[in-house]
């Protein structure tokens, strides 16, 4: 059965990409305060304004360091997260001996908090989102009402520039608009987002800030192609949506040279958490690029988002877009399909099923996540089984594929949920090998991935009273202590490049609150060494004492 197939990424994809800007550009005069001078804002033939280097730039290096001017948690982490620091019980408990809880808003029970700073700091604006989320309760009678992620995204922004003032706004209007190129279905979408955003903030604050039904539209659409996900510093779970016109300013490429990471929690005093970070070497006069799209979705996805939200086409279209081994489009005439890898063929059209089936396999099991986990899990190990094995009917596909990569990556998920350590390892170890094809070294899928697989291999066998000796043999083993120490280094390695140089405040670790974790691993495995290397002399020394008690 034929290998590594249809929209699989080549090793091509590592192969430098980097597009020096082709054309003149213009320096436009932007200033901001945490805009550093080994850039500059320019504008770009055909796409607007960009960001290009000033001065070389290193892998790992933190080029921007920003508080977003609005970060809001979505529904499904509204109740579990701080909603000015987003972070989680769990990750209070993180390092403190006692057990953390947080605090809900006593007037609009919706809104969480860790500390009484914490609130504080966000009053400002919660205190207009409070009596909103209120005016939502009664007007619906439902005890919880809670409108959608973006109603409330934007309601913030509005509250933000009433707080904030005037020059705030001015940032938000230089954002790009797509209005004049919306889809009938976008107009419409917008349409329903601007009625519930009215019925939200209400007409005044609305009517401050757009004027018009225009301008309105303008803030739906800058919304929808300027906004970015907020990730969790620890594991990149998706927590919300954060608005920065700064970090906006970086352009699009499916062969990134450059990331937007969330490294640490924001605090009142370090807000600054968003970064963005080079993850490869670059170039004065190199324009800097971040990745809109998944960089693991086929390429027909990837281009039909980019035209689609950010109105642009993939210029790298014709050529595979760098890596790819192209699938042909679903109109084509094409009957058969070859690996540029491993040269075999296969029938295009089993090639397209077998994704069509492995997609309708993955939505399932997605939408049973949180629900029912377990017939999840049981879902995605059936699809893989299908896609992986050489033996199946379909053609076998490699790791790196789409959906295999993420229904290997929501396995995972799920297996740590479950604390099934042993079947997670080997799940990460096949998801680590997709993600290597895909991302570049650096890349936070790939470093999170590795991180997680080193982080597994470390774990002692799960304790069985039958055989309590295997136990003590892990512990004692030095040569097992020490490639684990091995793999966590390795991992950090990948890790200080993705999160940067720099932490929210300019100062202190590097690599962020994942490199924190991993480097107390790292000195737990130190530990262990020593302690494996004493156990190891000590039962030399008896052994030695029976040889000579018998001799
Ligand atoms: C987040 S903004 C980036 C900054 C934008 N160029 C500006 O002038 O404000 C996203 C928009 O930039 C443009 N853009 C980004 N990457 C592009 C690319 N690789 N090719 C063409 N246009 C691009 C698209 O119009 C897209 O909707």
């Amino acid at each position: 059965m034929p290998a590594d197939w249809a929209t699989l990424k080549t090793k091509r994809a590592l192969k430098d990409p980097l597009v020096a800007t082709p054309e003149p550009s213009t320096a436009v005069a932007y200033s901001h305060p945490d805009l550093s001078p080994s850039l500059q804002v320019r504008t770009l033939p055909g796409r607007g304004r960009g960001i290009v280097a000033q001065a070389h730039l290193k892998p790992g290096q933190t080029l921007v360091a920003t508080a977003p001017l609005v970060s809001t948690l979505d529904n499904l982490s509204l109740p579990s997260r701080c909603s000015h620091c987003y972070r989680s019980p769990d990750d209070l408990d993180r390092g403190s001996s006692s057990s953390k809880q947080l605090l809900q808003c006593s007037l609009c029970h919706v809104v969480q908090y860790c500390s009484p700073a914490c609130q504080k700091h966000d009053w400002p604006v919660h205190k207009r989102e409070c009596a909103a989320l209120r005016r939502a309760v009664k007007a619906s009678g439902k005890k919880r009402s809670v409108p959608d992620t973006p109603v409330r995204a934007l309601a913030r922004l509005l509250w933000t520039r009433e707080v904030k003032g005037e020059d705030l706004w001015k940032q938000v209007e230089s954002l790009e608009s797509h209005r004049a190129r919306l889809s009938p279905e976008e107009q419409e979408r917008f349409f329903h987002l601007s009625l519930a955003l009215a019925q939200y903030v209400g007409q005044d604050t609305l009517k401050q800030a757009c004027p018009d039904a225009g301008a309105v539209m303008d803030l739906c659409s800058r919304f929808a192609s300027n906004s970015f996900s907020l990730t969790a510093p620890t594991d990149l779970s998706n927590l919300g949506v954060s608005i920065s016109p700064l970090t906006a300013l970086f352009n699009h490429s499916c062969a990134p040279n450059a990331v937007v990471v969330f490294p640490s929690f924001p605090s009142p005093s370090s807000p600054r958490h968003m970064h963005v970070v080079a993850i490869r070497a670059i170039e004065p006069g190199q324009e800097v690029l971040t990745s809109y799209v998944d960089l693991a979705l086929p390429r027909e996805a990837r281009r039909r988002e980019l035209r689609e939200r950010y109105k642009f086409g993939c210029p790298r279209a014709e050529d595979g877009c760098e890596g790819l081994i192209p699938l042909p489009d679903r109109d084509s005439t094409v009957t058969s399909v070859t690996c540029p890898a491993c040269k075999s063929s296969a029938p295009y059209k089993s090639v397209h099923d077998a994704l069509d089936a492995a997609k309708l396999a993955f939505a399932d099991a997605e939408k049973a996540q949180y629900t029912e986990p377990h017939v999840a899990s049981l879902h995605l190990q059936h699809l893989l089984t299908s896609l992986l094995s050489p033996l199946s009917s379909t053609p076998s596909l490699a790791p790196s594929a789409h959906p295999v990569l993420p229904a290997l990556q929501l396995l995972l998920t799920l297996q740590l949920h479950a604390q099934a350590f042993p079947a997670a390892l080997s799940t990460a170890l096949r998801a680590s090998d997709g993600a290597r094809r895909i991302y570049g070294e650096g890349h936070p899928v790939r470093a999170l991935l590795r991180t997680t697989t080193a982080r597994l291999r470390t774990m002692p066998p799960p304790l069985d009273a039958a055989h309590p000796e295997a136990e003590e043999r892990y512990w004692g083993n030095v040569a097992a202590r020490e490639e684990a120490r091995g793999e966590l280094v390795g991992a950090l390695r990948e890790v200080d490049v993705a999160f940067g140089d720099r932490t929210a405040t300019g100062v202190g670790v590097k690599g962020g609150e994942m490199a924190r974790a991993l480097r107390d691993l790292v000195a737990d495995q130190e530990q262990g060494i020593v302690v494996a290397r004493r156990m190891r002399a000590a039962a030399l020394q008896e052994r030695r004492e029976r040889r000579a008690v018998k001799g």
